[in-house]
């Protein structure tokens, strides 16, 4: 397995002052992006155009987790605008493959995410199609949720996936991830993690990443 990578959740962030709240965190891997339109989940985030300030304010690479229904028509505009992957979930895609192909012809990494309850098994044969695969560890729409350690059976299966196709995709945790549960996903088999509450509510955020990546290279499978 390669690198782990924490990628902090500007979800948890002050709204307000985006911009320095990205500035914080910059010994980060990426800047997780919650989108979110009030159907797919119970919530209301931000579109394309803060999304697009966001891009012009950093040069981090951008995470964009779309959590919104027809991700087919609305990903490729997150793909146009430079986030280095787009995630959306398989729950809400009509045609997952066509738009993991629509997302990496427009020169983004393709990724794709599942609810807790949502099965990997009848996507295996599509992990080539994948450049990260997002497995949710709390029902998506808001921070400061609890892990679900019903997920780590998953993740393990997933990881089980990845070797078998022999090809480098990220699995990525969101949801819960914390200095005592960063752990049991690392040693499932998760090399990428978000996490939003246990870096924005820390005093020295840069501290708490650099802590949850050593944690979890300590606990690599
Ligand atoms: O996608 C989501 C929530 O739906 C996440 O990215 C949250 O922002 C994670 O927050 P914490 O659980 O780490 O507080
Ligand atoms: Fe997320």
């Amino acid at each position: 397995m390669t690198g782990m990578h924490i990628h902090p959740s500007i979800l948890s962030a002050d709204f307000a002052r985006l911009a320095e709240e990205i500035a914080r965190v910059d010994n980060s891997d990426a800047i997780h992006v919650d989108v979110m339109d009030n159907h797919f989940v119970p919530n209301l985030t931000m579109g394309v155009p803060v999304v697009k300030a966001i891009r012009a304010a950093t040069e981090k690479p951008l995470d964009i987790h779309l959590m919104i229904e027809d991700a087919d028509r609305w990903a490729p505009d997150y793909a146009d605008l430079g986030a280095e992957s787009v995630t959306f979930h398989v729950e809400a895609s009509g045609a997952p493959i066509r738009l993991a192909r629509e997302l990496r012809a427009r020169g983004s990494k393709a990724a794709m995410a599942l609810k807790p309850a949502t099965p990997i098994e009848p996507y295996m044969d599509m992990l080539t199609e994948l450049d990260m695969v997002l497995l949710m560890t709390v029902e998506p729409g808001f921070g400061g949720q609890s892990f679900l350690d019903v997920v780590l059976p998953k993740i393990r299966r997933a990881r089980q996936a990845i070797e078998d196709a022999g090809v480098p995709i990220a699995l990525q945790v969101d949801g819960g991830v914390a200095p005592d549960t960063i752990e049991r996903a690392a040693e499932a088999g998760a090399n990428v993690f978000v996490a939003g509450s246990a870096v924005y509510s820390a005093d020295d955020p840069a501290q708490a990443i650099d802590d949850l990546r050593a944690l979890a290279r300590d606990a690599q499978s």
